[in-house]
């Protein structure tokens, strides 16, 4: 697509930012934060390869980062998405949040990419990245949609550290899923692993027997967890780079207009 040349997109998360050149959605780079210089660096690495003309991001993470990106792509434009009140693209969904600027967009873009990779499917759209969210999308027939809502909880990695930091004798390192642990590591690392597996039956419960829907999980954090989960959840899938896709599509479909 010409229109698209030399124009990027980018998921600001809060603990990785992600990018693919809009031509090429399923190819994506990661750059994760270190320290701010360790950041800028990076961002002035990704600046001098790629040359971007144009920027479409979403962002979730302090304004810091998304600063420092506006900083180094001094000569980019870029445009900020937010989720939206409803997408209407090559599908058609309305968003029930209470307020739908306050939903994060990249659970917004994350569920128009689940979305358009399951057409006609109920889904529970999962995100193991700092956070835990299981976002709900209802399909109410051919190409319409409801987001229903989504809960939230910390991610793995801060359920862990929050461990470390909040009591005097679980300065351990990671361990194993056992049915009966028997060290402090293994302890740890089964139960935020029951944590997360009991989060996402709570998002499947909600949605109910009839509903059916299809898991999908997806972030920095997804793949770690296959072998605990499948046994549970047999038929779900691991998609990478939902967020992406799902800017992609709103670019797209606002590029066509
Ligand atoms: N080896 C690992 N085990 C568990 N979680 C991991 C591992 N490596 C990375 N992660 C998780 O992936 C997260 C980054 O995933 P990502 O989806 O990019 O997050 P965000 O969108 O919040 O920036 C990290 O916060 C970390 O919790
Ligand atoms: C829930 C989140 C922290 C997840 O962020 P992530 O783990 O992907 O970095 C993010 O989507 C966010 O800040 N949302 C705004 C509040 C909301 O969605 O209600």
């Amino acid at each position: 697509m010409q229109a698209l040349k030399r124009t990027y997109l980018i998921d600001i998360g809060n603990s990785a930012l992600k990018w693919a050149e809009a031509t090429t959605p399923q190819n994506t780079g990661v750059i994760t934060y270190g320290d701010m210089v360790m950041l800028a660096e990076q961002v002035r690495d990704f600046y001098r390869h790629q040359r971007p003309e144009l920027i479409y991001a979403c962002t979730v993470a302090h304004s810091v980062i998304a600063s420092t990106v506006q900083q180094v792509c001094e000569r980019t434009r870029i445009e900020l998405l937010g989720s939206q009140r409803e997408f209407n693209g090559a599908f058609h969904v309305v968003n029930h949040y209470d307020d739908y600027t306050k939903l994060g967009p990249d659970r917004w873009y994350a569920a128009l990419g689940a979305v358009s990779k399951h057409p006609d499917e109920n889904l529970l759209i999962v995100q193991m990245g700092t956070a835990l969210t299981a976002d709900s999308i209802i399909c109410r027939g051919e190409g319409e949609y409801e987001y229903l809502g989504g809960r939230i909880a910390p991610g793995p990695t801060m359920m862990f550290k929050s461990l470390q930091q909040g009591t005097a004798r679980l300065h351990v390192p990671s361990g194993t899923y056992q049915t009966f642990p028997q060290n402090s590591s293994d302890g740890i690392s089964t139960g935020i692993t029951d944590c997360v597996r009991g989060f996402i039956s709570g998002g499947l419960e909600a949605m109910g027997n009839e509903a059916k829907p299809k898991l999908v999980i997806t972030g920095g954090a997804a793949h770690y967890y296959e072998k605990a989960f499948r046994q549970y959840f047999p038929d779900y899938l691991i998609e990478d780079n939902l967020v992406i896709t799902g800017l992609s599509l709103r670019i797209r479909s606002e590029n066509e207009e």
